[in-house]
């Protein structure tokens, strides 16, 4: 242990930016505190502009050599990390469900794996990349995809390691350089991470780190001139900051944002199914930007619907996110739950009518809540809460559905509940948002676009479409005369 490193049960974090290869210290530090119950976890180095200058110059100076590697070089290397990630599962676990609180058994069983495959994933379709070549009047087209340079991420703490490596993995595949600015809510599996990387080959300033609060790391880092990309996942009035500051310098953005997501349920659904998918928005303690928080049910069932609900979601397991039978685990920040909170008292006093919770529990834990009596245009109905927080309308036909479902600012994703299949794709086609679920939800493909609609994002990233933002496309067009043999 040193003055510069912190252990989580047993797992050894540096809490340093990690820059051009080094540790790197900053003169000042923040506190880390654990969700679960309000300990300190450690000081991390708060970055500042200069470690934020360092840093895209260490990924610019390491831009020509990882661009210039070729695609198979690139990807055996993305394969490494991918097992270097999938031999520190566990520590990687460990280290986030005690830095964001979510549950330990949804990292070591699903969040983690996905970190692997995310590398797995983009260093394939890397290496699968077409060049689309085509014919102008005997003139040869021919489309490569050229690295952009330094990228800079922004990601947020509700799911950190995953989302990080959601922009990581394309970004590097793609021959670009990163530099990674962690919530400050959730810094350590970034860290880790970085030096998992490392060590499984990555060379030196390909991957930078850099710790801090968005105002300071990371608006120097997003308003760099030297950045050539800036991808974020966050709340909306982050985005409009850091869309500024990317127009500023002309820099392609990415945004994905916030929801307020509805799921539909319709009088012909498998009510069970239909039950299920509504609790399962509950999950990581409602702080999933995808979450259906907005429950739509047909008026001719909404009864039934709410006492099946009722008596599932009580049957729901709130504590100890280290704890294999929990289902439900804290809030990440005492900010956050007081935000929460004040959501939903705002709500009742509004009118609105608690079916289920509707209070804070004991620490960091909010109550799961299901609130009915809401008006379409109160504010639990249009702003997204990021808690266990769910609210319940009713509708009378399919257009008052569609209605109700599209009438926020929002457009990131919908569920739809229906036995009917012509049901299904008459309501889809007309909802607004970047992934429609037909009685299913969460289930996510790297292959699938990826964004949301109105405020909920801008562009889409996914399959080739992350390759679309990572790279700078450049089409060659080649005169079918004109050659001299030189030979
Ligand atoms: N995936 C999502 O859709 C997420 C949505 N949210 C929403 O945002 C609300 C507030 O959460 P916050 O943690 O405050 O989100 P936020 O959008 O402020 O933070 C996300 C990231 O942006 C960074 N950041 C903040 N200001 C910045 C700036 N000026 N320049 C560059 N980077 C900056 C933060 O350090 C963090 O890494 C939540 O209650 C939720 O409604 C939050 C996190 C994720
Ligand atoms: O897990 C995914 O594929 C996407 C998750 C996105 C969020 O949870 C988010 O941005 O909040």
């Amino acid at each position: 242990m040193s003055e510069h490193t912190l252990t989580v049960a047993g797992v050894t974090v540096d809490t340093r930016h990690w820059i051009g290869g080094e540790h790197v210290a900053s003169a000042g530090t923040f506190v880390d505190v654990s969700p679960i119950d309000g300990s300190v976890l450690g000081e991390i180095a708060r970055g500042t502009a200069a470690e934020a200058s360092a840093a895209v110059a260490a990924a610019r100076a390491a831009f020509p050599g990882w661009a210039a590697t070729p695609r198979a070089e690139r990807a055996r290397i993305l394969h490494a990390v991918a097992d270097a990630v999938e031999k520190r599962i566990e520590d990687l676990s460990i280290v986030e469900t005690h830095d964001n609180g979510a549950l330990l058994r949804s990292h070591r069983r699903g969040v983690m794996p996905r970190v692997a495959h995310n590398f797995r994933f983009f260093a394939d379709r890397l290496v699968g990349l077409g060049h689309d070549d085509f014919d102008t009047r005997g003139h040869t087209n021919h489309v490569s995809w050229d690295p952009a340079g330094p990228c800079v991420l922004i990601t947020p703490w509700n799911a950190p390691l995953m989302l990080a490596t959601w922009k990581i993995a394309p970004a590097l595949a793609a021959g670009n350089t990163v530099i990674l600015k962690p919530a400050e809510w959730s810094p350590l599996t970034a860290s880790l991470f970085a030096d998992i990387a490392a060590e499984a080959g990555l060379p030196a300033g390909v991957l930078n780190v850099v710790q801090g609060y968005g105002a300071e790391a990371g608006n120097a880092l997003v308003s760099h001139p030297d950045v050539r990309r800036i991808s974020f996942t966050g709340s909306v009035p982050t985005a409009k900051t850091i869309a500024a500051a990317a127009a500023a310098n002309l820099v392609p953005a990415s945004f994905e944002l916030g929801g307020k997501s509805p799921l539909l349920v319709f009088a012909d659904a498998d009510l069970d199914l239909a039950v299920d998918l509504a609790v399962e928005q509950y999950d990581n303690a409602g702080q999933v930007c995808l979450a259906a928080t907005r429950i739509l049910v047909e008026e001719t069932i909404a009864q039934e619907f709410t006492r099946r609900f009722t008596e599932k979601a009580s049957a729901l397991r709130q504590g100890d996110p280290r704890d294999e039978t929990t289902d439900i685990g804290p809030n990440i920040h005492t900010r956050q739950l007081e935000k929460i909170d004040g959501f939903v008292q705002r709500a009742l006093a509004a009118g609105a009518r608690a079916v289920i919770g509707g209070r804070r529990g004991e620490g960091q834990y909010y109550a799961p809540t299901l609130l009915t009596d809401v008006a379409q245009d109160s504010e639990i109905v249009q702003e997204e809460v990021f808690g266990p927080v769910l609210t319940l309308q009713t509708f009378t036909d399919e257009d008052e559905a569609v209605r109700l479902a599209n009438d926020t600012r929002f457009g990131l994703a919908a569920t739809v509940a229906t036995g009917d299949r012509g049901r299904a794709a008459r309501v889809t086609d007309r909802l607004v948002a970047g992934t429609v679920w037909v009685n299913c939800f969460f289930v996510r493909d790297l292959q699938a676009p990826f964004g949301g609609s109105r405020h909920s994002g801008v562009g889409r990233e996914g399959g080739t479409w992350s390759f679309d933002f990572y790279c700078d496309l450049k089409n060659t067009v080649t005169a079918p005369k004109g050659w001299r043999d030189h030979g």
